[in-house]
């Protein structure tokens, strides 16, 4: 494939943003790398490294990091936003009085806003004015930091409004360890890739209560349900949770060891409280802030999710793990395939 080199700034010099940027160097893009810590910026440029974040990665000398936003982004189109949900609204803010030139917006964060129950390209288009948006596009899927910044083989969607826009980003990123895939799906995008966190705390506490494989494999099956549920009501097609963004991404959250939902989830299972586990994790644990979220919107919508509100309880109201899948298993028999549910209630109603 013929390559244009491009000109990126990576807002965000966490695991994902400095494993994006890898990706996008090895590309042959020029790629500036804005962080919001000085000795970490530092860091990037003389040693080539972020210690913090991927402690075993040497940078490509190529990558050059930013300590002022002005400076990451003069003379640049695209921008991957690639900070945790909650710290999306400040940076945008921070960009947005500096900036007078439209942006191709690359998200990468899989969260869910509290309370106005937003999807991250919502939040972007109410903080950013519509004359500094090109297009908005999503990445998501199941990629570790960790595994994509050593080049190990990695597949993820990119979705966007505008089609083109997502074409434009799966060549940016595409090579032949990393394989990017379009998706016309952005709510379908958006939702798998942020209650998928949620599942992955569930699965880290069952391992950690000292539940099994069977435990594992029911929160992952009817987890991607109470996600499809949701995301169908929401205007999302059923099928993008089949895809990269729904199972893909529940597989190799709920599994992984490098994953921090599934590891924050694991030392709540074996009896740590949550702001122990928060304060030494170190990083982002985005699971719990969408937790909240998804009891909203199961509310909102009037859908049934008896795993996000039992984790929701778990997580704040004092009940104990144990307790709840002891509720979660007592729950009312019901059957596995909602279709065939309302059939056979249609049937019944017929009779
Ligand atoms: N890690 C992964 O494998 C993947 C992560 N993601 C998603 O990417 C997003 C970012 O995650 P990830 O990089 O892993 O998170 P990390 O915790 O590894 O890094 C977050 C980065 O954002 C910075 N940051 C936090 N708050 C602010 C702020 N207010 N202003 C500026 N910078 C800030 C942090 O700085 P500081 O050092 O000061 O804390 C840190 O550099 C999340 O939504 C996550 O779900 C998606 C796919 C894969
Ligand atoms: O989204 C991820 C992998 O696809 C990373 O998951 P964690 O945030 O749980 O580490």
């Amino acid at each position: 494939m013929q390559r244009i080199h491009e000109k990126v700034a990576v807002i965000g010099a966490g695991s994902w943003g400095t494993a994006l940027a890898m990706v996008l160097a090895d590309n042959g893009h020029e790629v500036r790398l804005w962080g919001h810590k000085p000795e970490q910026i530092e860091e990037i440029n003389t040693l080539h490294t972020n210690k913090k974040y991927l402690p075993e990665v040497i940078l490509q000398d190529s990558i050059m990091g930013y300590g002022s936003l002005a400076e990451a982004l003069s003379g640049v189109a695209i921008m991957v936003l690639a900070v945790p949900a909650k710290a999306i609204r400040e940076v945008l803010r921070n960009i947005r009085e500096i900036r007078d030139e439209p942006l191709n917006i690359v998200h990468v964060s899989k969260g869910i806003e509290p309370d106005t129950l937003l999807r991250i390209s919502e939040v972007i288009e109410e903080e950013m004015p519509a004359h500094l948006i090109r297009h908005i596009v999503v990445l998501s899927g199941p990629s570790h930091a960790e595994e994509v910044s050593v080049r190990q083989p990695t597949t993820v969607t990119v979705s966007s409004k505008d089609m083109d826009a997502a074409e434009h980003i799966q060549d940016l990123f595409i090579n032949q360890h990393f394989r990017v895939y379009t998706n016309p799906d952005i709510i379908g995008v958006e939702i798998g890739g942020a209650l998928k966190n949620i599942i992955a705390l569930a699965a880290g506490i069952s391992d950690g209560l000292g539940y099994g494989d069977n435990a594992k494999a029911a929160l992952i099956t009817r987890g991607l349900a109470e996600i499809s549920r949701l995301g169908t009501k929401m205007g999302a097609s059923p099928l993008t949770f089949a895809g990269l963004a729904g199972i893909g991404d529940l597989i190799v959250t709920c599994t992984s060891v490098h994953s921090r939902n599934w590891r924050a989830g694991n030392l709540l299972g074996k009896g740590k409280n949550l702001q122990e586990v928060l304060d030494n994790m170190g990083m982002v644990v985005e699971g719990v802030r969408t937790t909240k979220a998804a009891h909203q919107l199961a509310q909102k919508y009037n859908v049934n999710m008896p795993i996000a509100n039992a984790l929701y309880d778990v997580l704040f109201n004092g009940v104990n793990a144990k307790d709840a899948v002891d509720s979660l298993m007592a729950r009312m028999k019901t059957h596995e395939m909602e279709d065939l549910a309302n059939v056979l209630v249609g049937r019944l109603q017929d009779e």
